[in-house]
């Protein structure tokens, strides 16, 4: 066993965000981690209590771990967009995750929408942006509550911001067997931003020569999840794009919740932060019905990330072997059960 002691700061949040959290840590736990963690209280029932979101001195405090793990923010008691702006969002801009890594892979035995697709057919990476595009939270409203209202939500890309991300996915895909690279855009419409993302693809393609370029519209991108999943193998998008193509990735790959993800610093300069691509879900919240999967396959990219590979390895195997056995002996199990059962694979 890889032997390291890792400081892992955990945010379960709201509604199934803390159910699935605690499967995520009982796997880490059987996996023989050592691990010291300190749980956060952040999200609506905070709010409730004293107004806060994410307090200075908090952010401050989370920049000493290794690596944050995540449930999901949001709650239907609170305004909306608060939480995922001033909590989630937050996070990501200020810890500067901005690779939002969220594979779509179909696992042998998982059903797909898709019908014949098989998981030679669906296996890629989205390479999201993560700290700019319309999530910036640039625009305003004129004349709020009257009919003559304007709202305007803006579009943030910087030359710095779209090239550390293009140069990520160009490493990602020169990392993977198929080596090739699509940008995701609509620089049919989004012009003046879409001429930035198509540049800087097309400038750093020359020192990648090893990697095939593609480009795909979002729109076409997004039929082409669903008719020909196999034509992706690293896509690099925008903040927008990526939010949208990952639910829908995660339904052709089987569903929401087994989507993980990776809010991810490469520079390091910060912790990275890992959590299930899926929200809060108020709709099961508290009933034991939200599918832990995707937050332990988080947990695998997090011990991954560490490079603690040889236990992110048997993470994945042991959800590996869980899923193919939902497909042979399918019974309903609770949150708690898939966990216990996937940890008691990972204990070996
Ligand atoms: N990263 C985050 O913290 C995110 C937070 N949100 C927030 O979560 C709240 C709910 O958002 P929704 O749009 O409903 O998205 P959602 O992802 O929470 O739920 C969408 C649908 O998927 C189902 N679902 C989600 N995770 C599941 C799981 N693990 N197992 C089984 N079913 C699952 C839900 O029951 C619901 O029917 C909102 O406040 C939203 O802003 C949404 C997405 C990401
Ligand atoms: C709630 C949003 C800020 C985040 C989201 O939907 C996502 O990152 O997938
Ligand atoms: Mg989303």
């Amino acid at each position: 066993m890889e032997s390291s002691n890792i400081r892992l700061a955990v945010i379960p949040g709201d509604g199934i965000g803390t159910e699935v959290v605690a499967e995520g840590l009982k796997v880490l736990n059987a996996v023989g981690v050592k691990a010291e963690t300190s749980e956060y209280d952040l999200g609506a029932r905070r709010y409730h209590a004293s107004g806060e979101t994410l307090p200075d001195a908090v952010l401050d405090e989370l920049r000493g771990y290794d690596a944050i793990l995540l449930g999901a923010v949001g709650d239907p008691s609170v305004p909306p967009g608060v939480l995922e702006r001033d909590l989630l969002l937050r996070l990501r801009f200020e810890l500067d995750h901005y690779v939002n890594l969220r594979p779509v892979k179909l696992f042998p035995g998982v059903a797909t929408p898709l019908g014949e697709a098989g998981p030679e057919d669906i296996d890629m990476v989205v390479v999201r942006e993560g700290t700019e595009g319309p999530y910036a939270g640039a625009g305003g409203v004129l004349r709020r509550g009257t009919p003559h209202e304007i709202a305007t939500q803006e579009s943030l890309n910087t030359a710095y911001g779209v090239e550390r991300v293009v140069r990520y996915a160009f490493e990602k895909a020169l990392s993977r067997p198929r080596r090739k690279l699509t940008l995701v855009h609509k620089t049919n419409v989004l012009t003046y931003a879409g001429d930035l993302w198509a540049r800087t693809v097309d400038r750093l393609s020359l020192e990648f020569p090893e990697v095939e370029t593609d480009y795909c519209h979002v729109d076409a991108a997004s039929m082409f999840f669903v008719t020909q999943p196999a034509r992706f193998d690293v896509i690099v998008t925008d903040n927008l794009f990526g939010d949208i193509l990952t639910d829908l990735g995660a339904a052709v790959a089987g569903g929401i919740g087994l989507a993980a993800s990776g809010n991810v610093n490469p520079a390091r300069t910060a912790p990275s932060m890992f959590e299930p691509v899926h929200g809060s879900a108020p709709d099961i919240a508290g009933q034991g019905k939200a599918d832990p999967t995707a937050t332990i396959l988080s947990v695998a990219m997090l011990l991954d990330h560490l490079g603690l590979t040889e236990a992110a390895g048997r993470v994945e195997q042991a959800v590996a072997d869980d899923l193919l056995e939902r497909q042979t002996a399918w019974t309903p199990r609770t949150t708690r059960e898939i966990g216990d059962d996937i940890a008691a694979r990972v204990a070996g």
